[in-house]
């Protein structure tokens, strides 16, 4: 489902990443974890060309680029692949269920009708049918950034890339949303999560990956956590961030 081959990616001086080896399988979950500035989130976005990388190669959903990807191809794979980030970047003048269904009917030309019943499925699938016809500012943080994982998942991906979806949420609104992942875990989603929450990416997570300076330091299974074998993994789960 995702390859990365030796992805390496400047910004500037600034060689954030390293030569990134990782794959994916469908249904698979990994979540990356690692210091601030590690380069989780630019391996992230590289993966749905949101970043381009400066070399090596990249496989997502049958679709595989290097530093360019033809117009039509990344289409393609925008298409097949939904991405949540911390902010929930909702219009706030549209309802909770023209924030889901605009692209169902500007990008992929579905009637309203056929949109509405999509929009009100995904709201089932994030506990929020009954929320449809409110704005975004009437919602709590974690309703938010369900409607926001509501509206991906509307499109249909076959993968779901997660950036730090609840950091910008209190802690009594991250539950509500890493219910909704768990939740998806279970449908046997192919996701990759980049989080702080260690509890959840062992609880959720088949593999763990661990960045330091631009590397993937460490992966294994969630066991990788409760015994680090090496010293930088060890630390990081000692001081954090
Ligand atoms: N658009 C950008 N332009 C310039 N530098 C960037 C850009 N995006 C990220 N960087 C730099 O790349 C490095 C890695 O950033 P990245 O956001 O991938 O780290 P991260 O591990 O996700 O960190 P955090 O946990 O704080 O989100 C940092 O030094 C950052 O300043």
């Amino acid at each position: 489902m995702v390859r990365l081959e030796n992805v390496h990616k400047w910004f500037g001086d600034n060689h954030v990443l390293k030569g990134i080896d990782l794959s994916v399988k469908p249904g698979e979950i990994i979540a990356i974890i690692g210091q601030s500035g590690s380069g989780k989130s630019t391996a992230l976005r590289c993966m749905d060309h949101l970043e381009h990388i400066d070399k090596g190669s990249v496989t997502v959903c049958g679709h595989t680029f290097g530093e360019n990807i033809p117009k039509s191809d990344l289409k393609m794979l925008r298409q097949d692949v939904g991405i949540v980030f911390q902010s929930y970047n909702l219009f706030p003048h549209l309802t909770v269920e023209r924030n889901i269904t605009l692209a169902l009917t500007s990008v992929k030309k579905m009637s309203r009708s056929q949109a509405q019943e999509i929009a009100n499925t995904v709201l089932a699938q994030v506990g929020l049918q009954e929320k449809s016809r409110m704005y975004p500012e009437q919602l709590s943080g974690g309703q938010q950034q369900r409607v926001a994982i509501a509206r991906s998942l509307a499109m249909g991906p076959k993968l779901m890339l997660f950036d730090e979806v609840t950091s910008a949420l209190d802690p009594q609104l991250t539950g509500e949303v890493l219910r909704v992942i768990e939740k998806l875990a279970r449908e046997g989603m192919t996701m990759v999560l980049v989080t702080h929450e260690m509890a959840f990416a062992m609880k959720v997570a088949h593999r763990i990956v661990y960045m330091y300076q631009g590397k993937i330091h460490e992966q294994g299974g969630p066991q990788m956590l409760r015994d680090p074998q090496t010293p930088e993994l060890k630390q990081f789960l000692d001081n954090g961030l």
